[in-house]
Parts: structure tokens; sequence; C-alpha cells
């Protein structure tokens, strides 16, 4: 890890107490964020304060209504999502969707700490935010994934951060090892079940509870999610070429996690993969690369940071399989939020975020 706490308390110390503020906070996004900071270290000792709290349609109602298990916090009135209510922070958290995050952010100080969970700023192509997301593309930022390679440096002391969407999270650290070793080919096929939080909360008639519970359904299948340019993103960026990516994301019923088996062809043996992937993650504290016979499972991973991984070799296919588990809406969301925070500001980069998941 880059970031020590002794520099950390120097960074963070220049703004103390440090203010943060969340839009979007009767989200999951914004829920899961807030759970994440009343167990902060620094909300404990009184050195961060959790400013503005807001929503869209249900400004003017409490936290507690849409979070009943932040009881701290329950009875914050959430104000509207505009600048007014949003200036005078230090950080701020948008959990918004896609779309709301350029118009805030231009209208805030480049000196406060912009932590983005929604897509906008985190594509560098223009043609592929076009193509998948249907409108102009605002722009690109340090992209909030320290684990890839040179991914940390661009978040120590970043004033704007892209955090990833969840299936690109789970799937990037899952190949990212392979892709960077060289050990696959550059051609990779993910196909990652999800929980219904990955949706969001904003009601729709294909997420009622009658039309998910008893079924799994694949969808946005064919290369038409928009995670796929993402993903392809990443690991391009790795492999410093083209990386063909085929992705089928599958909705599960069940709340929270994403588990993504990922395959790529390979001729390296399982010793040598497992070797690659021992040694980029040593130093990882949320990654973690499982013994030999041990599978990832969401069940393992519900409200930690953690990414699970197992890697081995499918020799007749001549695959290297590479499955993985996260909580979308902790390291797949307000972790990767909380964690890329911790690296802006100079904290202990693992504060507030428990590596130990809650099971059954
Ligand atoms: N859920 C997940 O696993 C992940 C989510 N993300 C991203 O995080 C962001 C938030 O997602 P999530 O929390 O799931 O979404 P939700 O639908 O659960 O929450 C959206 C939040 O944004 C508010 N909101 C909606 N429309 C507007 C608007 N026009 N102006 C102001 N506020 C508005 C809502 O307020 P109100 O209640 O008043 O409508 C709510 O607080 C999205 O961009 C999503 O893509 C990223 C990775 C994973
Ligand atoms: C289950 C489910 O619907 N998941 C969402 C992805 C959630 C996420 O990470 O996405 P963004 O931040 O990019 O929206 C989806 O497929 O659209």
């Amino acid at each position: 890890m880059g970031t020590s706490a002794d520099s950390g308390a120097s960074a963070a110390g220049s703004r103390l107490p440090i203010k943060v503020a969340l839009a979007g906070a009767s989200g999951y996004a914004g829920g899961e964020i807030l759970r994440l900071l009343l167990g902060h270290p620094a909300y404990r000792d009184g050195s961060l304060v959790i400013g503005a709290l807001t929503a869209g349609g249900n400004a003017g109602t409490t936290l507690g209504s849409h979070h009943p298990h932040l009881l701290p916090l329950a009875d914050r009135v959430l104000g509207p999502t505009d600048i007014e209510t949003l200036s005078g922070h230090d950080v701020v958290f948008l959990g918004l969707p896609h779309g709301n995050s350029a118009e805030i952010a231009e209208q805030l100080p480049e000196s406060t700490v912009i932590i983005d969970c929604g897509a906008d700023f985190r594509l560098t192509d223009a043609d592929d935010w076009e193509k998948y997301y249907k409108s102009a593309h605002a722009g690109s930022w340090p992209y909030g994934l320290p684990e890839l390679p040179g991914g940390r440096d661009k978040l120590v002391s970043a004033t704007r951060i892209a955090v990833p969407g969840c299936y690109p999270t789970v799937s990037s650290l899952a190949l990212a090892p392979a892709v960077a070793a060289g050990i696959v080919e550059p051609r990779v096929n993910i196909v990652a079940v999800s929980g219904t939080t990955g949706a969001g909360r904003a009601p729709k008639a294909d997420l009622l509870g009658s039309e998910v519970m008893g079924s799994v359904r694949a969808y946005g299948v064919g290369g038409a999610h928009r995670h796929t340019p993402e993903i392809k993103q990443n690991l391009s960026a790795i492999a410093g070429a083209d990386v063909t990516v085929s992705f089928t994301p599958v909705l599960a019923p069940m709340p929270r996690g994403i588990l993504a088996t990922c395959t790529a062809p390979t001729t390296a043996t399982v010793d040598e993969i497992r070797a690659v992937y021992e040694k980029a993650y040593a130093d990882e504290p949320f990654v973690h690369v499982l013994q030999e016979g041990q599978l990832p499972q969401t069940g393992a991973v519900v409200g930690s940071n953690v990414v699970q991984i197992a890697v081995t070799v499918d020799t007749d296919a001549g695959l290297l399989v590479a499955i993985a588990a996260i909580d979308n809406l902790t390291k797949g969301t307000a972790g990767g939020a909380v964690q890329s925070m911790n690296l802006a500001l100079g904290l202990p980069e693992t504060d507030g975020l428990s590596t130990v998941g809650v099971a059954p």
C-alpha cells in the first residue's frame, strides 16, 4: 500500500474536521456510504463530520424513513440536491443516477474532493460513452480502483474520482494479473451473477419481488451492457493493447453480491497462474486469493470490502478460469468510494472498511 498513516495524518490534518456531504442519501449506494462512514475511525474520533444529505423527490423526508438501519442519522432531514446544499464541504459523494454529476461537479471548487459513484466520468473514450449511454460525454476522472496496476497513485491527493461500476470492479480484478503477466490471450469471457440492489432503488416493473424471486435471468446480452466498454478499457490499459471482452450479466434473487466467472485462453499451468495472482495481490488488504480447493461465494463477502478470487485452469479447454465474488454495494460501490476517499485525503487506506463479512 502506498499511503502511510503518518502521511495521512498530515494530509487530512490540513482540513480537519473533514466535512462530508452525500447526494443521493436515500438510495442504496448512499445508504451504504453512510453505514461505512458511521464506522469510520475519523467519524468516531470527530475528525470527520457528516454534513448535508440530499435526495431527489424524497427531499424533505428523514433518512430513517429510507434507511432504518442508520439509527445515529435517522432524524436527519434530506435536503434538495443543489449547489447551495452541497457547497461548503471538503468531500462530496455523489450517489445519483447517471447524467447528474457533471452539473454539480462544475459548480464546486477544484479543492472539493468529489467522489462520483455514477458512471459519468469513468470512460475515457467519448465514442464509447455516446454509444452506451446515449448522451454527451462529460469527461473522465481518476478511476477509483486502487488495486489495478498503477491505480493507487492516481488517487493519492485526487480531488475528482470516478468510482467503477460493480461488474467492472469484480471482473477487472479477477483478470488483471493474468492480463498484466501476458499469460492469457487478449480475449476474455465474463458471466457475472448479481443481486438486485445493483439495479438501484427506483421502482421498476421487472424488479418487483414477484418477478425476481425464484428465477435467474440474463440481461444486456451480446455486448449490449454498458459495463462492457468499462471492463475493456481497464483490461486494455493493463495489456497495452486491445482486449476483446464478452460480458453477460445475470440477475439473481438475492439483495447483495456479485459472482463473476471469467475465462480466457491460456497455455500456462495452474501453478504458474496461481503464482502470478499470489504475487500480484500479496500486499492488497482487500483482495484475497483463495487457497487451492476453495471457491468464492457472495455469502462470504456481504458487508465487507473484500474481493475473493480463485483461479484454476481448464486444461481440456485451454482456458484460465478466474472466479471472483464481491458485495456490489461495498467493494462494488460504497466501499470503493470510501477507500478512494481515504487515499485522496491521505488517511490510512483501509480505515472504515471491514475485511470480515456477515454470514450466513
Ligand atoms: N447499486 C449498486 O450496486 C451500484 C450503484 N452504482 C451507482 O451509484 C449511483 C446510485 O445508485 P443507487 O444508490 O443504486 O441508486 P438508487 O436508485 O438506489 O438511489 C438514487 C439516489 O439518487 C437520488 N436521485 C434520483 N434522481 C435524482 C435527481 N434527478 N436529482 C437528485 N437526486 C436524484 C434518489 O433520490 P430519491 O429517493 O429522492 O429518488 C436516491 O437518493 C448510480 O449512478 C449507480 O449507477 C455504482 C455501482 C454499484
Ligand atoms: C443488477 C443490476 O441491474 N446491475 C446494474 C449495474 C450496477 C452498477 O454498478 O452500475 P452503474 O454504477 O454502472 O450503474 C446494471 O446492470 O445496470
